[in-house]
């Protein structure tokens, strides 16, 4: 055991024993009592980072919870892990690494030493780099081997790869440049590969080869069938083509020459930026190309903000803060093992999966740092869908599930395209949504308003659900930024009082070791090892039968 991990272990236990009694002394209270015994509860429980606004008083909380959970904060010595991250310091321990994600969107003025190196003057190298490739492409004045402009441009990546990406090109797909379509291929599934070319001119068309490792075999199964699908439609050499047609994101100078993409089509990332925190870094290069580098520097100010906010706010005003401790309170002493994410916005459909991947890859533990068995329950499942739609679907396990599921609503102010009455009502229906879990419908409200007695039961919200609404003005490069980095902070939060490394993702290994010697026995010319458990090995039997294999007995 570690030093600090001894330290924490023995620090939180008071605070940890003061929540659980806190919990059992209080579980009984009801949201519809806290609320009518206090009438600015709606304002108490706010908090304000830059243009992203808490509201967490739909929470089981009240004042002595926000208090203990502040304690428990100090005495997990947030603030020092808080340092830590800041500075550079190599808290992800068990790949023995720091997690800089903050210097990616640091000014050209700050300081931020990775290994004794200030990293911020390489990654606004590298930033200016994608800025002169962005505005080439553009400006259409890249060109394809065959002399046209691109007009198409495809990320190739999965996870971090991925994600961060296609999140941030959906939800700023209000600021894009029309003229230019971005796709993403992540899946090894050559379906997925044939419906982003389908209906694109390979002539037009760029790859953006996107792996941190350049080792990822999705990535590189995808990377070489664009290689084939361009040679086979070009009249032109294979140099030639991949000077002109693949870029590169990576931190493997020498798998991306392998592949025979030119160095000056490589744009590099580092190893300290973790693949679900790298959206800011050359990751972004398909982002960029999209909005445009003024908007792409905006989006990271944005991020900018709220890690000043993070380092600079008391822990009882910090946004991100408060929203992981909350997480926590649901998490561990409510028992709620499910949060849904529901944006209230179009263009963020693709942020619950995104955070799919920031809060489960990265909480998603069982050890503590000290490589012990945790106690206690780490990162809930989340899933999520934009309101209203997610109201006519699975909103109504929310409502009268036998499971409560916290919900974090997110709502903007302003609409992009506003038309008829379409935003109000969005608006109308985020707040209710969260005013339906939180006090919810008696027995006694439906049979008043004329509800049969026999139907009532079947009618009843109990209520007392939790929620967080966070609100925004306008989703803006700026305002994305901002909240995909209070998420960053919470989940950092979250993973500092569990303490876990929630930077590694050793979990995803043992998949990916699996599945080469299944691989050879499926496409086995001879008689397949068959060397698994019973089930595996029938299913490959049976796989190779439907695929018309030689077939050997099981
Ligand atoms: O960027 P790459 O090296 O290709 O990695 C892509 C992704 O695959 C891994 O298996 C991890 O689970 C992700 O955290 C990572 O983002």
């Amino acid at each position: 055991m570690t030093q600090l991990a001894r330290e924490v272990e023995r620090d939180c236990a008071p605070a940890w024993q003061a929540l659980l009694e806190h919990q059992a002394a209080s579980k009984d209270s009801k949201l519809a009592e806290l609320f009518a015994n206090d009438a600015q509860r709606g304002d108490r429980f706010t908090v304000l980072a830059g243009d992203v606004y808490l509201d967490y008083s739909k929470n089981r909380i009240n004042a002595q919870t926000v208090n203990l959970l502040l304690d428990l904060a100090t005495q997990c010595h947030l603030t020092q892990h808080i340092d830590a991250l800041f500075s550079g310091a190599k808290i992800n321990f068990s790949e023995a690494r720091t997690a800089s994600h903050i210097a990616l969107r640091a000014s050209s003025a700050d300081v931020l030493n990775v290994n004794g190196v200030n990293v911020v003057p390489m990654v606004h190298e590298v930033l200016e780099q994608m800025a002169i490739f962005s505005d080439r492409i553009r400006s259409g004045s890249w060109l394809g081997a065959s002399g046209k402009v691109i007009r198409n441009v495809i990320n190739v990546g999965i996870g971090g790869s991925d994600l961060g990406p296609k999140m941030a090109y959906e939800a700023l797909k209000y600021y894009s440049q029309r003229d230019i379509t971005v796709r993403f291929i992540a899946n090894v599934d050559e379906s997925e590969f044939e419906e982003a070319t389908r209906d694109l001119n390979p002539e037009e068309t760029l790859f953006i080869v996107c792996s941190k490792s350049f080792t990822t075999f999705e990535t590189l199964t995808n990377a070489y069938l664009a290689r084939a699908w361009l040679l086979s439609a070009l009249n032109n050499d294979v140099a030639s083509v991949l000077k002109s047609h693949f870029v590169a994101v990576s931190s493997n100078v020498a798998a991306v020459e392998k592949f025979g993409i030119s160095m000056s089509n490589l744009f590099v990332i580092w190893d300290w930026v973790g693949g679900r925190y790298s959206m800011c870094s050359a990751v972004g290069l398909s982002t960029m190309i999209a909005i445009g580098p003024v908007n792409f520097r905006a989006m990271l100010d944005g991020f900018r903000l709220i890690d000043m906010h993070v380092k600079t706010t008391p822990m009882n005003r910090n946004l991100p803060v408060i929203l992981g401790l909350i997480a926590v309170w649901n998490a561990n002493f409510l028992d709620s093992k499910i949060v849904a994410v529901l944006p209230y916005e179009h263009y963020l459909a693709h942020f619950p999966a995104y955070l799919q991947q920031l809060t489960m890859e990265s909480n998603g533990k069982h050890v503590n740092q000290a490589g012990e068995s945790i106690t206690v329950s780490s990162s809930p499942v989340y899933w999520g869908e934009p309101g209203t739609n997610c109201q006519h679907s699975f909103g109504q396990l929310l409502h009268q599930g036998t499971q409560i599921v916290p919900c974090d609503f997110i709502g903007f102010a302003q609409a992009l395209f506003p038309k008829g009455h379409g935003h109000d009502i969005l608006l109308a229906n985020l707040f209710a949504q969260a005013r339906a879990l939180a006090f919810g419908r008696s027995k006694e409200q439906l049979i008043a308003q004329g509800c049969s007695p026999a139907l009532a039961p079947q009618k009843v919200c109990e209520g007392n659900r939790p929620s967080n609404t966070l609100l925004v003005d306008q989703l803006t490069p700026s305002s994305l930024g901002q909240l995909v980095a209070v998420y960053e902070h919470s989940v950092f939060v979250q993973g500092v009082i569990w303490k876990i490394d929630s930077f590694d993702q050793w979990g995803v290994e043992l998949g990916k070791d699996l599945a080469p010697p299944i691989l050879a026995d499926l496409i086995a010319k001879g008689k397949p090892k068959l060397d698994q458990d019973s089930s595996t090995n029938g299913l490959i039997h049976r796989m190779r039968r439907l695929l018309g294999r030689a077939m050997y007995d099981n």
